[in-house]
């Protein structure tokens, strides 16, 4: 038992109250501790992995996993199973009670430094209590976990006894434990860590991988991918790159080497009464995600009766990437095992039937039902691989019908596992959601979201143009005729709808802009509209109604007109942050078709920058909060509140424009110029006009509200929102331009 003291119920409400603060300083605080506490405990950096810290992503994940605490500080249960990810995680690592020593009192130190005054004794006192609460928890639970290791309680050397390539890019290493005991049983889908000294660091790291072989008494099984463009000689990216250690595995350790492991653990495995019953098992995955796959398909082929349906379907970039092929298709030879492989770019040796059976990237639909077994309520089903794969795979089962609890997912990241699952919840069948204008870049993406989650009955898509809104109507969807422009068409426009999505009108005037969405909230109001989304912008530092940025001018008058309307009206303000594809706002007209060296801006390019966020990103989140309040609208918690969705990290002007230089091949470099000499640019033309009037100057408020910081601020709330990581900056630009 824990001779720390219990919560107060008052400490719980202090808690609760910084819950704000946690979405605003989150990251600072974790970037801080995480470097104070490493520069005085260097020993640690064995434990964290060190591009996580670098890249930020380590700060990210706690600064989530602490404002997921503080949210549901009264409700643990909810993070249960985001304690039972992490308590694996530290077991596998070795974690110690002493740690959690450390980690406190550098956690809240770093708090201290980050907040100064604001960080009152009482709230210090409040979160001391909170952590010890939790690290309790942890520490019991890793004890457990322990206590049933059958005295393996530390790293344990074993040899590379075999080293077998099984694609391109996929190495098996077979590893003996150099003591020569016999191994622990493991459930299949758990993975060990593996810890190897890296020289350009001078101290070792760990990584887990997913054992890919059934239990066996004399070796693990791991299976590597080696990452391209990383040259493990180099030893910058043993501090940039997370897939360093696997190409270091690759290349450098060879059958006869040692590696300390750790004893098997991981929450997501093959439920142990599937190897005795006929439940039907259906295990999808695309790239490396196999691994755990093919340990649960090789135990259960060895254990299973002859009569259980198993489907082992798998996704490749191509077939020769593709580990285990000949494998599986042997086990679909010989045993029950159906296998359908999907390769994305073919080459002309693939044969159809052998190397793969679809083109694409896995898509359930192609396949029948019945191959999926879902006539059979008790099928389960496992899937591993790429976040995105996972949600889009699961998304897909569970509009075939499949209820969640039989669905199962490998998720490594702690961030998206703080339980606040918004896509997971199940909807409220008769409430009506209705969108205005259903239409534009935003406003299409939160309709098809929502589409995904609810029958197209349930929404009511208001427009300029309905004509472009057929085909949700013909799936069930109400389309009807609004213009911002035209008042009158905002009477009845909204009538019968329960939840409206208000998108904001498209412009950056601020006087007429205000009008028209007063007078949007009104008539919602007098349609008898329970509760009204409004899409904000980034700008504004955070949640704050000051900001210097002309643009923002018209989202923050009318946040405070919905804050004054709310008891008529509850409503939630999302403020979207700046999207990545509207680079070219930021960088003079930017053309990457016809791309010039310099770009001419008012701004040096260095100073704090933008948390940059993929438009699709933001219109899935929204969509998630609206079906989140629609399903429970009582618990709903941005209930007149103002929420940031932001980019998961900020990034200069200096660097988006390098990074736009290097996904079309051309170094760029910034010249400041002065709000004169941009106004008169000739690749702004007209496009700052709003009806006949010149709107530029206006408009280059922006980047004095950027040197300000107004666009900084990473909160975690998209991640969270997602369920997932959101996608990198680099990522959405090579999409867009590369
Ligand atoms: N977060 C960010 O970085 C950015 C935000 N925005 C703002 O976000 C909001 C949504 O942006 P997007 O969907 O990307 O813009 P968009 O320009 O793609 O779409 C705007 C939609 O509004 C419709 N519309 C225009 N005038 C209308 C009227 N009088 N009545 C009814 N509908 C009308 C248009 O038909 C269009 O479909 C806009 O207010 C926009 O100004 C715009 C660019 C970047």
């Amino acid at each position: 038992m824990s001779s720390n003291p219990a919560m107060t119920s008052d400490q719980i409400a202090v808690i609760k109250a910084t819950v704000p603060v946690l979405a605003q300083h989150g990251n600072t605080i974790t970037t801080v501790f995480y470097r104070n506490m490493l520069e005085a405990h260097p020993e640690l950096n064995t434990i964290f992995n060190t591009p996580n810290q670098v890249n930020g992503h380590q700060p990210r994940a706690l600064a989530g996993a602490l404002y997921a605490y503080a949210s549901h500080i009264d409700d643990l249960g909810a993070l249960s199973s985001a304690v039972e990810l992490i308590c694996n995680k530290h077991a596998s690592l070795y974690i110690q009670p002493d740690h959690y020593k450390i980690v406190g009192k550098y956690l809240l130190e770093a708090m201290g430094e980050v907040l100064g005054a604001a960080l009152t004794p009482e709230i210090l006192d409040a979160w001391a209590t909170a952590y010890w609460q939790l690290a309790d928890l942890m520490i019991g639970r890793e004890k457990q976990l322990y206590e049933q290791s059958e005295g393996w309680t530390d790293w344990r050397d074993f040899k590379i006894v075999n080293k077998v390539k099984e694609s391109e890019e996929i190495t098996s290493f077979y590893l003996a434990p150099v003591d020569g005991k016999p191994l622990p049983n493991f459930q299949p889908g758990q993975y060990i860590s593996v810890q190897a000294h890296v020289p350009a660091l001078e101290y070792a790291q760990a990584r887990q991988y997913s054992l890919s072989d059934q239990p066996k008494p004399d070796y693990y099984r791991i299976s590597v991918k080696k990452e391209t463009g990383i040259n493990s000689s180099d030893p910058a990216p043993a501090v940039t790159h997370p897939g360093y250690i696997s190409n270091l595995l690759h290349d450098t350790y060879n059958i006869g080497d040692t590696l300390q492991v750790s004893h098997p653990y991981g929450d997501f495995y093959l439920s142990p009464s599937k190897s005795e019953t006929t439940t039907p098992v259906v295990l999808i995955s695309a790239g490396v995600g196999l691994t755990p796959l093919t340990s649960m398909v090789n135990t259960l082929t060895s254990q299973a009766p002859e009569s259980r349906k198993l489907h082992f379907i798998h996704g490749a970039r191509t077939s020769a990437g593709r580990a285990f092929k000949d494998h599986i298709s042997k086990l679909s030879l010989s045993s029950p095992v159906q296998a359908t492989f999907f390769t994305s770019h073919l080459t002309e040796s693939d044969k159809e039937g052998t190397d793969y059976h679809h083109v694409g990237r896995v898509d359930l639909n192609k396949l029948d039902d019945k191959d999926l077994y879902l006539e059979d309520t008790q099928t389960e089903y496992y899937i591993c691989g790429p976040e995105k794969f996972m949600t889009d795979i699961e998304s897909s089962l569970k509009a075939k019908g499949v209820a969640a609890d039989r669905i199962k997912m490998e998720l490594f990241v702690v961030h998206r596992y703080t339980n606040i699952r918004y896509h997971r919840l199940k909807s409220n069948m008769t409430t009506k959601i209705g969108v205005f204008p259903a239409s534009g870049g935003l406003g299409t993406s939160i309709v098809n979201h929502l589409s995904k989650q609810v029958p197209a009955s349930q929404l009511v898509l208001v427009a300029r143009k309905p004509e472009n809104l057929v085909k949700l109507q013909g799936e069930g969807a109400t389309v009807r005729h609004a213009d911002y422009d035209q008042p009158s068409t905002l009477d009845t426009a909204f009538d019968g709808i329960d939840v409206l999505m208000l998108v904001s009108y498209a412009s950056f005037e601020i006087e007429h802009r205000v009008k028209s969405h007063r007078l949007a909230i009104d008539a919602a109001i007098k349609s008898g509209v329970k509760h009204i989304f409004y899409s904000s912008l980034g700008f504004g530092t955070g949640l704050s109604d000051k900001s210097v940025a002309h643009v923002m001018g018209a989202h923050i008058e009318t946040e405070k007109y919905l804050a004054s309307s709310q008891d008529k009206i509850p409503y939630t303000s999302i403020r979207e942050g700046l999207y990545s594809e509207s680079f070219p706002i930021y960088t003079a007209w930017f053309d990457p078709q016809n791309p010039v060296d310099e770009i001419t801006i008012p701004h040096t390019g260095s100073g704090p920058g933008i948390a940059w966020v993929k438009r699709d990103e933001l219109g899935e989140a929204t969509a998630n909060l609206i079906v989140a309040h629609v399903n429970d609208p009582a618990n709903f918690k941005y209930r007149n509140q103002v929420v940031l969705l932001s980019g998961p990290r900020e990034i200069s002007l200096a660097e988006t424009i390098d990074i736009i230089g290097r996904t079309i091949g051309k170094p760029l470099s910034i010249r400041e110029i002065s709000v004169d000499e941009y106004v008169r640019l000739p690749q702004i033309g007209d496009k700052h006009t709003y009806k006949d009037v010149d709107l530029s100057r206006e408009w280059a408020t922006a980047w004095q509200a950027i040197k300000n910081g107004e666009t900084a601020v990473v909160s975690p709330a998209l991640g969270e929102i997602l369920g997932r990581e959101p996608e990198a900056y680099e990522k959405t630009i090579k999409e867009l331009i590369g």
